[in-house]
């Protein structure tokens, strides 16, 4: 039998635990689709009960499967293909402990939990004694990639020595393929000889652990099978050369999850770096239009150069924890192998696009329509389907010349523009501006106009207070320094308090009524900072909620195609005036200028405002949600105001503000903002 689909697959396997998170991942039944749930903020151990959810769909996912399900479902077709001269690479990755050794190599205690690499090694050596008319030779090597730096986990020759004859580095050959110049290569006659340079390799791969003081579970490992076949019957059948590579990819933590540094901080670097570069490869290699795909970036792409698409079988198992404390991990490994997927699909479409242009090119060519383009239309196309479709609807011609699909929806849009209505120019928005607060926005012009009447008012009293207030300081004062004149006459020594005159006596009594005038006028002044401040911040609120409507209003009167208002008057999640109108009309700044101007002139006697707004719009539009407006005002600060101020500077509290200033907040349409404000 044999088997060979140049293709790429991705899995996902789950380790089993006892504490699988089952109201987190579920498994759909139809075996391909993963959905997984995450509680945002339980990283930073926040209380928060929302979910995201993520739906995965894979070729295939596994859960409390067993080793040989795994094989025969992930690696036996790639073993035949490569047997039959394809290349072939099994990749496992995913974070530390996820069970990629599990998968590639097994429990090496035990006989029916072998992976993936002893299972392969058997089926080759079968498939070897099974191919009588074939010589077929088997070479394994097995290299490991730490920190950028190549190891031969099979070489007898120690590492310096190594070094010293010029180390290792990856070569690329003439017909595109890549060695790996110093790493040796073993023919192996037997499954039980390819097993003990297994197990060997393993057993280097600890030891040189333990003695460089690194973690095996941060580095690559890749075992390659490379396999000649030579037909022993047919002298001119080509001799067969494939390379099959089994990948154990280190684990794919986040750099600051277990706050690395130093020697861990540099491995998680240098397995991040190239991870991502081995992502890249594989969605250059799904981009057609990309006529360089970047290998050489890292040393894994590079040595993996010619395992990765082309004429070869390409398998990524994403391994994956069930417990809900790696869930972070998981939708990470989920969704790096999704992309992977969905590059596959890309590549798919794009072989089907093209076997598809073959068939109508032979169908053409019987059809005699030789010369037929399926390509997009050139802007001479269109103007000529433009200028056919004009001579059509003024009578001076019946026909528009069509031969393909691409064609018929340029006419059907050119019959579009030239049947609808042109639209009119926007008015200015300064002009517009007033016609809104006249008609639309008239009832919140006119609270706006009462509250700053209000607000005038309250500064005017403000005002007069600290005018009094000061007058009291200077006559204090004065009475002050008049006593201690007259005091200074008498003679400190000898005056009796018991004995005072009548003028002094006067004026004593005097500062003792103007300190409690002071104190009085004192705290009246703090009410009535507090009214003004107060006022200040509903002026604020309605001239923003007058700006916004406005600007709602002006969108969807002037600039929104219909469409998009019926999505509007739908309603939905989209407000309208929440929209960035330059996102969503891609309009040219010098007409978003007019308005800008225009809105800083309404803010100019509160310039303390203009950021408040500013900061404000950018927040709403950041969020985007149709309740921001409202909470944002709600939570927003108060404003001081430049109006004179007594020398002691005190705090009042909200709790002075007079009823009738309350009615006129306009903060969330009516209940919200009252509720907030009292
Ligand atoms: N599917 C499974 N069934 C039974 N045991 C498993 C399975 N997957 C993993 N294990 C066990 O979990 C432990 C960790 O697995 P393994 O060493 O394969 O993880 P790993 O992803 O290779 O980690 P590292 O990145 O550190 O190499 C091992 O004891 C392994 O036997």
């Amino acid at each position: 039998m044999s088997a060979h689909v140049s293709d790429v697959k991705v899995f996902i396997r789950t380790r089993p635990t006892a504490n699988f998170a089952k109201d987190l991942i579920q498994y759909l039944p139809d075996g391909q689709t993963v959905n997984i749930h995450l509680r945002k903020g339980s990283r930073k151990r926040v209380v928060n009960n929302q979910l995201c959810s993520w739906s995965f769909r894979m070729d295939r996912v596994f859960h409390d499967v067993s080793q040989e399900e795994i094989y025969a479902s992930v690696a036996h077709s790639v073993v035949l293909g490569a047997l039959d001269g394809y290349n072939g690479n099994i990749m496992c990755f995913g974070q530390t402990g996820a069970g990629k050794t599990y998968t590639m190599t097994g429990a090496t205690k035990n006989y029916k939990e072998r992976g993936i690499i002893p299972r392969a090694l058997q089926e080759v050596f079968r498939e070897v004694e099974k191919r009588t008319n074939h010589a077929i030779s088997v070479y394994l090597s097995f290299l490991e990639i730490y920190n950028e730096t190549l190891v031969d986990l099979l070489s007898s020759v120690p590492l310096e020595e190594s070094a010293a004859l010029g180390g290792m580095s990856i070569v690329e050959e003439a017909g595109g393929g890549v060695f790996v110049r110093g790493l040796s290569l073993h023919q192996v006659h037997s499954e039980e000889e390819a097993l003990n340079l297994l197990f060997e390799g393993d057993m280097n791969r600890i030891i040189g652990a333990h003695t460089l003081n690194r973690n095996s579970s941060r580095s690559h490992c890749i075992l390659s099978i490379h396999i000649e076949s030579r037909s022993r019957t047919l002298s001119e059948a080509k001799y067969l050369t494939s390379k099959l590579s089994l990948v154990d990819l280190a684990g794919s933590e986040r750099l600051g999850k277990t706050g690395s540094e130093g020697q861990l901080l540099k491995e998680a670097t240098y397995i991040n770096k190239s991870l991502s570069f081995l992502e890249q490869a594989i969605l250059a290699l799904a981009d057609r239009r990309r006529e360089h795909v970047p290998f050489r970036q890292s040393k894994l792409t590079h040595a993996l150069k010619d395992c990765l698409g082309g004429n070869c079988n390409t398998v990524l198992m994403a391994n994956i924890y069930g417990e809900a404390a790696q869930i972070e991990e998981t939708v990470r490994v989920a969704m790096y192998s999704q992309k992977e997927c969905l590059c596959i699909q890309v590549r798919k479409l794009q072989k089907e696009v093209e076997l598809l242009k073959q068939e109508l090119f032979i169908h053409d060519s019987l059809a005699n329509r030789m010369g037929v383009s399926y390509d997009t239309l050139t802007d001479r196309q269109v103007a000529e389907i433009q200028r056919q479709v004009r001579r059509y609807l003024d009578g001076t011609s019946n026909e528009i010349d069509i031969i393909n699909i691409r064609q018929i929806q340029e006419v059907f849009t050119q019959f579009r523009l030239a049947l609808s209505p042109s639209p009119s120019p926007p008015p200015p928005k300064a002009e517009a501006f007033e016609d809104f607060k006249a008609e639309h926005g008239s009832e919140i012009a006119r609270i706006l106009k009462e509250n700053k009447a209000v607000l005038r008012d309250r500064q005017r009293r403000l005002r007069e207070l600290t005018d009094g207030i000061n007058e009291t300081k200077r006559e204090i004062d004065l009475a002050s320094s008049t006593l201690q004149l007259q005091q200074q006459r008498q003679g400190v020594s000898t005056h009796n308090p018991l004995l005072m005159e009548e003028e002094e006596l006067t004026l004593v009594l005097r500062l003792q009524e103007l300190k409690v005038q002071y104190r009085r006028q004192h705290e009246e002044l703090g009410s009535s900072r507090a009214e003004v401040n107060y006022c200040q911040h509903l002026v604020d609120q309605c001239r923003i909620r007058l700006l916004m409507e406005f600007e709602s209003w002006y969108n969807e009167s002037f600039l929104f195609t219909e469409e998009v208002q019926a999505v509007l008057r739908a309603g939905g999640s989209i407000r309208p005036g929440l929209i960035p109108v330059e996102k969503a009309l891609s309009l040219e700044n010098d007409k978003q200028e007019p308005f800008e101007h225009l809105r800083r002139e309404l803010l100019a006697d509160e310039p303390g405002a203009l950021p408040y707004y500013t900061a404000h719009n950018r927040v709403l539009q950041r969020v985007g949600h149709p309740t921001g407006a409202t909470c944002a005002l709600l939570v927003s600060p108060r404003h001081s105001t430049d109006c004179p101020l007594p020398s002691t500077q005190q705090t009042y509290s909200r709790t002075t503000i007079p009823t009738v200033l309350q009615m006129r907040n306009l903060g969330a349409r009516g209940e919200r903002g009252s509720q907030s404000m009292t």
